[in-house]
């Protein structure tokens, strides 16, 4: 097996010291056979962990598949990440979740953990066969319908009560759609101004604030997806309070952007949950740097040209987002290490169980990390995306920080910035 030895490395913005990986793990000492890799300036991260990826295959493997959307989740510096269930077919099988599972293996380039769909075809009919798709070689622990909302609220209680045995979760997409029908844009001043339907912030509050009561009542795990408004985080705040076991994440263009964009017509800005106001994005930073959103999760969500370069209202609502995530949240927060160490990798690790993950960099624990040049400074060129599809909303921004180096368990996944395979 290769070894590696990281000279001058700072550890979440630590000292320079050394690490060596040796045989998938950190050591305390290299042998004289490891390569060696002039790690000063770079900062140590343990690898990140997504919550929330779409990597669309099987179905749609002309926007992204396994494969291409590992390589991007590798260049963004993450070494797992959860794949949502809204392929076609519907990840609602255990013959689905494994395959997915496999094509993550065989690709190598990150963990790839199948999320199962809570209902059969994300119907919001009836339960998919949760059971089964926890015991397969998947090992689905989230379930999720996302791109859509378990509206019924019976079936998300006995979602919650389902998976309470194994210690799953129920990771919702909150929207109410009675009360998104039609929706082009967060609802408000700007959406009246350019003549849009309105997506209501309390589309999304409403239905987290049932979920919250479900998962009290029935004392099982839930996870909010997407967190877009300052109204979710007092009800999050609340509920958190309270003891309820709730977690919930934001992604990376909902701490960054805002409705304002939609006035370009451009449905490169248009996504699920919508893009909300200026105070919205405020209130999430603060609830992320307090715990009350526990976690950053990119929602990465490629789209084929057809869907994203057409008119607003033809468009599918989505952004990738794993290759400009830790740039985005380091312009987000600044250099704070610990804190975006404990969103992006400690804290999704932990949500998901993936117990090789989110581990600190000390000896002994698995070489998952990945390491950063926070001094450079990046254009945002789409062409460059080693996604399969283009639809990112930072072309031509800068942003601070590169990705020089990913290892996945002591094997490089990316080197001078540049994916290995
Ligand atoms: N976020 C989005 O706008 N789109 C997601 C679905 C989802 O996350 O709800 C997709 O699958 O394209
Ligand atoms: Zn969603
Ligand atoms: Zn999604």
């Amino acid at each position: 097996m290769s070894s590696y030895l990281l000279r001058g490395v700072s550890v979440l913005g630590a000292a320079p010291t050394d690490l060596a990986l040796v045989d998938g793990h950190i050591s305390g000492t290299a042998d004289s056979s490891a390569e060696v890799i002039d790690a000063s300036g770079l900062v140590a991260l343990p690898g990140l962990v997504d919550l929330h990826t779409h990597l669309r295959e099987p179905g749609r493997e002309d926007a992204e598949t396994v494969e291409t959307g590992s390589r991007a989740a590798a260049l963004g510096g993450y070494t797992a990440v959860c794949a949502m269930a809204n392929t076609s077919p519907v990840a609602d099988t255990a013959g689905v979740v494994e395959q997915v599972w496999r094509l993550g293996r065989e690709a190598g380039m990150v963990d790839v953990q199948p999320i199962g769909a809570v209902t059969v075809g994300l119907a919001g009919k009836q339960l998919a066969e949760l059971g089964a798709m926890a015991t397969s070689a998947a090992h689905v622990r989230i379930f999720s319908d996302d791109g859509f909302c378990v509206a019924d609220p019976r079936l998300m209680r006995r979602a919650l009560e389902y998976v309470k045995a194994f210690d799953g979760i129920i990771a919702q997409h909150a929207e109410e759609p009675r009360l998104t029908e039609g929706a082009q844009m967060h609802e408000g001043e700007v959406s009246t101004r350019l003549g849009l339907t309105g997506w209501p912030a309390v589309a999304e509050e409403a239905i987290i604030a049932r979920d919250v009561l479900l998962a009290e009542h029935v004392g099982s795990r839930l996870h909010v997806c997407h967190v877009s408004t300052a109204g979710s985080v007092e009800v999050l705040r609340q509920a958190k309070a309270r003891g309820v076991r709730v977690t919930a994440e934001v992604t990376p263009h909902h701490l960054l952007l805002t409705d304002e964009l939609a006035a370009s017509y451009n449905p490169v800005y248009k996504v699920n949950p919508p893009l909300r106001t200026a105070s919205d994005v405020h209130a999430l930073r603060e609830a992320l740097v307090e715990g009350v959103i526990d976690v950053v999760a990119t929602d990465h969500a490629p789209h084929a040209v057809e869907d994203k370069e057409c008119e607003w209202a033809y468009a599918r609502p989505g952004m990738v987002g794993l290759e400009t995530a830790l740039p985005v949240v380091l312009s987000v927060l600044g250099e704070r290490w610990d804190l975006i160490a404990d969103r992006m990798s400690r804290t999704p690790a932990r949500i998901a169980g993936l117990t090789g993950h989110g581990t600190d960099l000390s000896v002994g624990s698995p070489a998952n990390l990945t390491l950063v040049d926070p001094s450079a400074r990046r254009v945002v060129d789409p062409a460059e995306l080693a996604s399969r599809s283009r639809n990112t909303p930072y072309a031509g921004t800068t942003l601070p920080g590169r990705i020089v180096a990913t290892f996945l368990r002591g094997v490089p996944t990316v080197l001078d910035g540049k994916a290995v395979k």
